[in-house]
């Protein structure tokens, strides 16, 4: 527990420690022991880090925090925080490391290192290929309206199209214009191998100025709001499910309208091994879509279904054959596309009315537990493990 909660503390301080005196093991470089740094030195090197082209990574900057409060401070000196507080702990535990370097050991080892960095991150000269220059990481939500169907895909497939805290976000937007737009039927589909593997297990690692709790009670919000949207969502709702589909990926399907699978996706909701809990309302529309002990198969003991069995249990609407499905189902997409769209919208909202009101009352519950269990050891335990890349699926 310890050991993994130090990993997943180590990813947590990620984003946190900005300033150089706010970051980051021990002697990278070791410098030479005949050679003397000056406070200038130090000072210049303090100064250097804030101007540092490229993020040097969250160990270095545990580094560079351990030797800056030994440089200036001398050994540690205060209380180990708490097991919970893992920021504060893993940066004590930094400088405790240090022993007890004398101040001045650890100004030469702070200069050696800032000057290795300088030198590491140094702009690519004009001649280094484009292709050995790593893009950067845009459009994880396309976007695109055409013959009557707005389409949003996850667009993350070197990640498995795992849902990041800011493609909620754009993906509650792009539902708020998909209802107002001149479509008659939207679309959630994956670029790529898999539809979705669900939550991205690195969100846990942004944490703010307010720590666990915080990001805590920000995912119940976003959370709820996401679910709500889809709940509210008046037109026909599809998943055209393209691959493997995990957890949030799965259990919102209960809310969209039909669900179209290839015969290579999976359905998997291993909630339980996250020490997590289901949302999406699949705690309601599970047990009503396929009988409660089909149900708790999935949600409790995370049961991973196949696309054939997903479709005799109701969740899916039809199963395709991966070789022709974008075929089939666009073409058949394209032409329930013409049905007239007021039709379409009032049918809807007919049939779903009397259980939006229940809806709303599952997403509700379902993500103030959740908030509860991202704080709990298990869940951390289960996401340390799998950041530290000793758990899958
Ligand atoms: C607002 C907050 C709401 C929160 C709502 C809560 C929702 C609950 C859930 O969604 S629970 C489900 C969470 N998902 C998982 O537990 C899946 C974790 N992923 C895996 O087990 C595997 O990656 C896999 C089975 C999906 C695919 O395995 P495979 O061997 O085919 O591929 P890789 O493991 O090598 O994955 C390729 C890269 O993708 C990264 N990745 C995959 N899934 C996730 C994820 N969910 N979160 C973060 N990153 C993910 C993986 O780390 C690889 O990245 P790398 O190449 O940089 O190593």
């Amino acid at each position: 527990m310890a050991v993994l909660a130090g990993r997943l503390a180590r990813r947590w301080c990620f984003g946190l420690l900005r300033s150089p005196t706010q970051v980051p093991a021990l002697g990278l470089h070791a410098g030479s022991p005949t050679m003397r740094t000056s406070q200038k030195d130090f000072n210049d090197a303090v100064s250097q880090v804030k101007l540092l082209k490229e993020d040097p990574g969250n160990e270095v900057k545990l580094k560079l925090y351990a030797l800056y409060k030994q440089a200036t401070e001398g050994p540690c000196n205060v209380p180990k925080p708490g097991m919970l507080d893992f920021i504060n702990k893993t940066k004590w535990d930094a400088w405790n490391a240090l022993g007890s370097l004398s101040k001045e050991a650890a100004r030469q080892k702070y200069v050696d290192l800032v000057s290795s960095l300088s030198t590491s991150s140094k702009s690519p000269s004009p001649e280094t290929p484009a292709a050995d220059r790593k893009p950067p990481e845009g459009n994880s939500l396309v976007v695109t309206s055409e013959d009557g169907i707005t389409t949003i895909r996850l667009n993350r497939p070197t990640k498995k199209n795992a849902l990041t805290t800011q493609m909620y976000h754009d993906i509650i937007a792009a539902l708020q214009a998909a209802s107002k737009d001149e479509s008659t039927i939207t679309v959630l589909t994956g670029s790529g191998d898999y539809y979705c593997s669900g939550n991205d297990l690195t969100n846990f690692t942004h944490l703010s100025a307010g720590g666990l709790e915080e990001m805590a009670r920000s995912g119940e919000v976003l959370l709820r709001d996401f679910v709500d949207c889809l709940i509210d969502f008046p037109k026909p709702l599809v998943a055209v499910v393209n691959g493997p589909a995990v957890g949030i990926s799965v259990t919102i399907l209960g809310l969209f309208d039909v669900v179209y699978a290839t015969d290579r996706a999976t359905f998997h909701t291993p909630f339980s091994h996250l020490g997590q809990s289901p949302e999406g309302c699949s705690s309601y529309t599970f047990p009503k879509i396929m009988g409660s002990s089909k149900a708790a198969e999935m949600l409790l003991f995370g049961k991973k279904l196949t696309a054939q069995e997903a479709c005799a249990r109701g969740l899916v609407t039809e199963v395709f054959p991966d070789g022709t499905f974008q075929k089939e189902v666009w073409a058949r997409l394209k032409a329930y596309s013409k049905l007239p769209p007021n039709a379409l919208r009032i049918s809807k909202q007919i049939i779903r009315k009397q259980e939006k009101e229940k809806l709303h009352a599952v997403n509700a519950e379902e993500s103030s537990v959740l908030r509860e269990r991202w704080l709990s050891d298990e869940c951390m335990n289960a996401i340390a493990s799998f950041l530290s890349r000793k758990a899958k699926l």
